[in-house]
C-alpha cells in the first residue's frame, strides 16, 4: 500500500492535477462513466441492497449526476483566485486567496449507499486537484467491485486508485499518510479514523451517525407529515444515516401517526410488502440480529415480521418506547420506528439536547416559529422543516455531522472547499520602503502609534485631516514624478504631511 501511494504521490507532485482543464476532463469521465456502463453499476447496487435498478439510480446516480454538473458549471469560479479585503499599510500591494489542492486525499465508503458515498467525494477531490485513493466498503461488495473495474478504465490512473478490502487492509492503509481524509461510517470507527490521521496530523471530514429526532408538532398537517415520514424511515430499508431515528410527540397523537404510517406503508408497497420492487433488505446477517434484538420487549404497533433467509424486516412502529430501552440507545439504521412521547415542545427540545447531537433534526408543524424555535434551541448536522432527508438534496447547503455525528462537510462547492487550502498571497510593491521603516527595529511609542493609525484605523479628527493630506501630496508626487520632474516643493510637502502625521499620532 505503501507504495501506492507513493505513486500517487509522484503523479501529484507532477503538477498533472492541477490544470483546471485536466480536472474538467476527469470529470467529464466520471460522467461518462455512470451514463455508459450505468446497467453494470445498477446491477451491482441492486445485488449489494436487494434494490431495483430504479432505485439503485433515484438513490445514488441522480443526485452524483448532479453533483458533477455543479462542478462542470462552477469549477472556474471555484478554482480562481479571490482578491481579498486590504488595510491602509497593503493598499498599494497584491491580497488574494489562492484555492489550491492539498495532496493525496483517501475516501472511504459505507455499504448502504455504495455508489454514491464513495464517488460524490471523489468528485469534489478531483475538482479541487487533488489526487485520491477509495476504498469502498467490503460489504458492498458487487459496487466494490464494479469501482475498481470501472475507476481505472475512465480516470488517470496514476492519479486515481481505488483499494478493496475490509478492516484489515484499511487498517494498513491509514497507516500510511495522507492530506485529507474523508471517512463516511458509524462512529466508533470515526473514531479510530481520526486516530490515525492525527499521527500524520491530516485534517479528516467524518461523516458519521447517529439518532435522528422527528419532532411532530400538535399542530401539523398529520397526513403530509406521516407520508413523508415514511418515505424517509423505510427508503433502503431504513439502511440511510439520515433517516427519521424516532419519533417525538405528545401521546395523544401516537395513534393517529400510527394509522397514518400504516396507510401509508400500504399505499407505497402494496397489501404484500415482500414482494414491492421498492422495498429493500438489511445488509447482511450480522445487522438483521442486531436490527431482531431491537424488538424484543417493545409494543409492536404495526409490523416486526422478520425472515432471516432473505433478510428481511418489515415496516415497522414500536409505541409507548421506554427511552431508557436498547432500541434507543443506539443507531437503529434500520425499518423500526418507535415513538416516544413527549408532552410538549420544551420537553422535547430537553429530550434531544439530553443526548449525542444527531445527524439530522425534523420538525413537522404549521407554526413557523415554532420550527425556528426547536432550531435555534438544539444542535444537529442539518435540519429539514416539515419534510425528512431533502437538505441531503441541495448541494448548495453543505452536508456533514456535528459532535457524535461527525465534523467537516462536503457536497457542491463544500466538497471543493474541503478538499482544497485557502491559502493567502500577498504580493508587496518595491515602493514605499519609507514607511516600512515602521515596522523595522528599534520600535518606539511613535512607530506603536502609527502602526495603531494604519492597522487598527486609531486615529484622531487632525489625523484624518493630515491623512488626507499626506494621500494629496503623495499622489501629487506621484503625477509630478511621472513627467521625471520633482520640483523639491511637493517632496518637501510630502515629507512635512507626514512628519505633521508622526507629530498627531504621538500626540494623540
Ligand atoms: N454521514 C453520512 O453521510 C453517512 C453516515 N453513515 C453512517 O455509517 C454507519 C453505517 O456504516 P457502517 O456500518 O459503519 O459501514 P461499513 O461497515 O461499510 O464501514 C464503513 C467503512 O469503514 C471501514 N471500516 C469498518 N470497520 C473498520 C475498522 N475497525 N477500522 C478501519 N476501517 C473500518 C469499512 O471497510 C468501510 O469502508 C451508520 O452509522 C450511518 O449513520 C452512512 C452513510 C452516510
Ligand atoms: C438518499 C440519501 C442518502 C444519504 C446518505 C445516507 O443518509 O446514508
Amino acid at each position: 500500500m505503501e507504495r501506492q501511494v507513493q505513486r500517487l504521490r509522484q503523479a501529484f507532485r507532477s503538477g498533472r492535477s492541477r490544470p483546471l482543464r485536466f480536472r474538467m476532463q476527469q470529470l467529464e469521465a466520471l460522467k461518462r462513466m455512470v451514463q455508459e456502463r450505468e446497467k453494470d453499476i445498477l446491477a451491482a447496487i441492486a445485488a449489494d441492497l436487494r434494490k431495483s435498478e430504479l432505485n439503485a439510480y433515484s438513490h445514488e446516480v441522480i443526485t452524483l449526476l448532479g453533483e458533477i454538473d455543479f462542478m462542470l458549471a462552477n469549477l472556474p469560479e471555484l478554482a480562481s483566485a479571490k482578491p481579498a479585503k486590504k488595510n491602509l499599510l497593503t493598499m498599494l500591494d497584491e491580497a488574494y486567496v489562492q484555492p489550491e489542492p492539498l495532496g493525496v486525499v483517501l475516501i472511504i465508503g459505507a455499504w448502504n449507499y455504495p455508489f454514491a458515498l464513495i464517488m460524490q467525494p471523489l468528485v469534489g477531490a478531483i475538482a479541487a486537484g487533488n489526487a485520491a485513493i477509495v476504498k469502498p466498503s467490503e460489504l458492498s461488495e458487487n459496487t466494490a467491485k464494479i469501482l475498481a473495474k470501472l475507476l481505472p478504465q475512465y480516470l488517470d490512473q496514476d492519479l486515481y486508485a481505488v483499494i478493496n478490502g475490509g478492516v484489515a487492509e484499511t487498517t494498513e492503509l491509514l497507516k500510511q499518510r495522507f492530506d485529507h481524509i474523508l471517512y463516511t461510517g458509524n462512529t466508533a470507527v470515526g473514531k479510530i479514523v481520526m486516530e490515525a490521521a492525527a499521527k500524520h496530523l491530516t485534517p479528516v471530514t467524518l461523516e458519521l451517525g447517529g439518532k435522528s429526532p422527528c419532532y411532530i408538532d400538535r399542530d401539523c398537517d398529520l397526513d403530509i407529515a406521516c407520508r413523508r415520514i415514511t418515505w424517509g424511515k423505510y427508503m433502503n430499508c431504513g439502511q440511510t444515516c439520515i433517516a427519521p431515528d424516532y419519533i417525538l410527540c405528545e401521546a395523544s397523537l401516537q395513534d393517529r401517526i400510527v394509522q397514518k404510517i400504516k396507510e401509508t406503508v400500504k399505499d407505497f408497497y402494496g397489501e404484500n410488502i415482500k414482494d414491492s420492487p421498492d422495498y429493500e433488505r438489511i445488509i447482511n446477517l450480522r445487522h438483521f440480529k442486531r436490527l431482531q434484538s431491537l424488538l424484543e420487549g417493545q409494543k409492536i404497533a404495526f409490523g416486526g415480521e422478520t425472515d432471516e433467509v432473505t433478510r428481511y424486516i418489515a415496516p415497522t412502529i414500536l409505541t409507548d418506547v421506554d427511552p431508557n430501552s436498547k432500541v434507543m440507545q443506539e443507531e437503529i439504521f434500520g425499518p423500526i420506528l418507535p415513538i416516544v412521547s413527549v408532552k410538549n415542545v420544551d420537553e422535547a427540545i430537553n429530550f434531544i439536547n439530553d443526548r449525542e447531537k444527531p445527524l439530522a433534526l425534523y420538525i413537522f408543524s404549521h407554526n413557523n416559529k415554532l420550527i425556528k424555535r426547536v432550531i435555534d434551541e438544539t444542535s444537529s448536522g442539518g435540519v429539514t422543516g416539515n419534510d425528512v432527508i431533502m437538505h441531503f438534496t441541495v448541494n448548495s447547503l453543505p452536508f456533514g455531522g456535528v459532535g457524535a455525528s461527525g465534523m467537516g462537510a462536503y457536497h457542491g462547492k463544500y466538497s471543493f472547499d474541503t478538499f482544497s487550502h485557502q491559502r493567502p498571497c500577498l504580493l508587496k510593491g518595491l515602493k514605499g520602503e519609507s514607511v516600512n521603516k515602521l515596522r523595522y527595529p528599534p520600535n518606539s511609542q511613535s512607530k506603536v502609534g502609527w502602526a495603531k493609525f494604519f492597522l487598527l484605523k486609531q486615529f484622531n479628527r487632525g489625523g484624518l485631516v493630515m491623512l488626507m493630506l499626506a494621500c494629496v501630496a503623495m499622489v501629487a508626487a506621484m503625477i509630478v514624478k511621472k513627467y521625471q520632474a520633482l520640483p523639491r516643493g511637493n517632496a518637501l510637502l510630502a515629507s512635512l504631511a507626514v512628519h505633521r502625521l508622526r507629530w498627531s499620532s504621538k500626540h494623540s
